[in-house]
């Protein structure tokens, strides 16, 4: 700046004028350039903070409706036994009594017929909503899909356990005839323990591929807390669903949310719970080893489940899923970073000795991250720099969380 700002000189001789001016110009062109780069920085920066703002403002959102949905008060079901006018109708809800409930006027007095299911205020128990008659995986949360596009490539490590589930569930569903001509029942269910985040889902998804099977998921907690009283009934229809698409994979998420060994507390939940349990047993009983609907259930708590569960003809083959080991998180990184575009120095290895502990699900954060981290600083290539930088970001979350959860527990 003291150049640019610089005198012009006493004398005017045309040397001396011209020396001066070419100088002032070579330093404005510097600075000039110095600006475009300083601009350039800003721009780029201001493009990740915008990307941020976008992300976070998603993850607000979710989080919000989240809150919502924790706050809005669970529905109780009831089925129309009569129409008494067109404000009024009885109902018997699904704990046993029959009422007689008023009709909200957005609904539709011609949906009110006999035998139509309706969701209830579980205070005042006025009809809420119609619910539809057929199987419905939007209305219980059940998640459906024709054929996963999960394969068993896209697993890091595990292979023992891919072997053991393909004995257990592919080759029934493939070649039950191997089964037969040697004379034993396949396992009817599987369950796959251990902790969150390992790839348990991931691997029920890819048998059902491997299988061209139907996959059909829903979730223990669900199950029993989305609408109350009804989760036998909901256990019911997911077996004859799954019957009725077969071949097909049963996948039941946090199985221990109805599997929590029993005691002797009788609220109102434990009694829900039991009953779904009970009917998932039965139904579990009823169908039969060499048919072709296979039971995967998962849990990060195989401690608390109940023994039933576990019996031969049940659950007959427990899978431990870990923690990736070194050769683990090494093979997952390198199928997270398949599709991306890495620098001659990157050294996954590296990264693989340097996330001892962390999961499948933040090893792939770990990925994304280290992208972002190219995108802020406009490199073409992800360089191991920026897997550094996301290691280090994603282990100061992980810490933060730890110290938010326990802060939380203090003050619970
Ligand atoms: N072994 C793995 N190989 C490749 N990716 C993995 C692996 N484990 C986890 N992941 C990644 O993490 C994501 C979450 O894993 P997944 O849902 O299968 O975990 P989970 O064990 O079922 O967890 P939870 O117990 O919380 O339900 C997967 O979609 C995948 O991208």
């Amino acid at each position: 700046m003291g150049d640019i700002a610089r005198q012009a000189p006493d004398k005017d001789t045309g040397e001396d004028l011209y020396q001066y001016l070419l100088e002032r110009i070579t330093n404005l062109e510097n600075r000039n350039l110095e600006l475009r780069e300083q601009f350039r920085q800003m721009e780029s920066e201001k493009r990740y903070i915008e990307t941020q703002k976008i992300r976070y403002e998603r993850e607000l959102r979710k989080l919000k409706s989240e809150i919502e949905q924790l706050r809005s008060p669970p529905l109780v079901i009831g089925t129309v036994t009569d129409v008494v006018d067109n404000n009024r109708v009885i109902v018997r809800s699904s704990a046993g009594p029959r009422f007689l409930v008023r009709t909200s006027q957005l609904i539709d007095p011609d949906l009110l017929k006999p035998g139509v299911r309706c969701t209830l205020n579980q205070q005042s128990l006025a009809i809420v909503d119609v619910l539809p008659t057929s199987y419905d995986s939007q209305v219980y949360g059940m998640e459906l899909v024709e054929s996963p596009d999960e394969r068993y490539e896209s697993i890091g490590g595990l292979e023992p356990q891919i072997v053991e589930i393909q004995e257990a569930v592919e080759l029934p569903l493939t070649k039950p005839h191997l089964f037969e001509q040697i004379g034993i029942a396949p396992p009817k269910g599987v369950l796959l323990y251990g902790p969150p985040g390992t790839g348990k889902t991931l691997l029920a998804r890819a048998v059902a591929h491997q299988t061209n099977a139907h996959f059909l998921r829903v979730v223990g907690s669900e199950l029993v807390q989305k609408y109350i009283g009804e989760g036998a009934r909901l256990v019911r229809e997911l077996f004859e669903l799954a019957k009725q698409k077969a071949p097909s994979i049963i996948f039941i998420d946090e199985i221990d949310a109805i599997g929590a060994h029993r005691n002797d507390s009788t609220t109102s939940g434990d009694r829900e719970v039991q009953r779904t349990l009970m009917q998932l047993l039965a139904e579990m009983d009823g169908f039969e080893n060499r048919g072709d609907v296979k039971i995967i259930g998962a849990t990060n708590r195989i401690d608390i489940l109940d023994r039933a569960l576990l019996r031969p003809g049940r659950f007959d083959r427990i899978i431990e899923i870990p923690l990736p080991d070194f050769h683990g998180r090494l093979s997952i990184m390198h199928i997270h970073t398949k599709g991306m575009n890495l620098g001659e120095n990157v050294d996954l290895a590296e990264v693989a000795r340097l996330t001892e502990g962390k999961n499948g699900a933040d090893l792939r954060a770990v990925c994304m991250e280290a992208g972002m981290f190219a995108i802020r600083s406009e490199h073409e290539t992800v360089t191991q720099d920026d897997f550094m930088k996301a290691i280090d970001k994603l282990s100061l979350d992980f810490d933060k969380h730890h110290i938010n959860t326990s802060y939380g527990a203090m003050f619970a």
